[in-house]
């Protein structure tokens, strides 16, 4: 097996190119950090709970004191004003950071360990399962990048990621800016990038650069190997604790 890490600036075609890739080479297998943030803030489950005690005991709205009830009458997470005040906010975007991503981590390690086989130890073949974990702040948190090969960062100008983001989530202007500016520069995480794929033209290009760029990194990482499975299996124990 082999782990690819996927990530970049919000809105720069992280979801499409791990999509294209998805369906046009066999053994891959994708992890969504998005995904997992999302099952994260399901009724019951740990980051749930914290989201909501911090809304009902700690937060109140600075401007009018009053508190605020992030949850629809369904009991479910309203995400749209969840997310307004997480990107309007730090303090409420350092709640949930911390309520999610140990959630996160634990999720990712049990997805990667599943595809873990013992007998690609011995010979490496065609058939390895390849794993891309596509996560938008692989940077920004250590552990998260640890767990990668290699990473792929995914780039566009700020102007198409404003676009594409108010046009996707429509969101205004200002939000979205919010949202571009909460996370790490784009320019550091190409600094950082194993590789990096430009999406400045039309999707069909950013697709071939797609194609390009994930068979070198496929090619250029290592296999993960079994002192790596052994430290994931104690990491994920110890997260499991907390
Ligand atoms: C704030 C939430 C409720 C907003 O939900 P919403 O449906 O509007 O957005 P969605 O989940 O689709 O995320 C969209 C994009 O926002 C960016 N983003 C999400 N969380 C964060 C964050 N904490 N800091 C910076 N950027 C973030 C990412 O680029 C992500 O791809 C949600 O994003 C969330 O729970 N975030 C915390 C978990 C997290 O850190 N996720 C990223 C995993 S690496
Ligand atoms: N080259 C392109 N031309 C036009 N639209 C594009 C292009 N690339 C991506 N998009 C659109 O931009 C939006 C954002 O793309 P995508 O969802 O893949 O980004 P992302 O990096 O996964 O976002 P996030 O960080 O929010 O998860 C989507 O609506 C997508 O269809």
């Amino acid at each position: 097996m082999k782990v690819i890490g996927l990530t970049g600036g919000i809105s720069c075609g992280k979801s499409v190119c791990s999509r294209h890739i998805l369906d046009n080479y066999p053994n891959v297998y994708i992890v969504d950090a998005d995904l997992i943030a999302r099952s994260g803030l399901d009724p019951g489950n740990k980051p749930y709970k914290t989201v909501v005690d911090y809304f009902e005991k700690t937060y109140r709205d600075p401007v009018t004191q009053k508190h605020i009830d992030v949850l629809n009458q369904d009991g479910t997470v309203n995400r749209p004003l969840l997310g307004k005040l997480v990107f309007e906010h730090q303090h409420v975007r350092r709640m949930i950071n911390k309520a999610t991503h140990g959630y996160i981590l634990k999720e990712m390690l049990s997805s990667i360990l599943k595809h873990w086989r013992i007998k690609d130890l011995f010979s490496s073949s065609d058939s390895e399962p390849i794993v891309i974990v596509d996560a938008p702040l692989l940077y920004e948190t250590y552990w998260f990048s640890l767990l990668c090969s290699k990473i792929i960062v995914v780039e566009t100008s700020e102007e198409n990621q404003l676009k594409w983001l108010t046009e996707r989530n429509n969101l205004t202007q200002e939000d979205a800016q919010n949202r571009v500016n909460s996370q790490m520069p784009l320019i550091k995480k190409i600094e950082k990038a194993d590789y990096v794929i430009s999406n400045r033209n039309s999707i069909e290009h950013f697709k071939q650069e797609a194609d390009r760029v994930f068979q070198k990194a496929v090619k250029e990482s290592r296999t993960f190997n079994i002192v790596f499975a052994i430290i994931c299996s104690i990491l994920l124990f110890f997260v499991k604790l907390f």
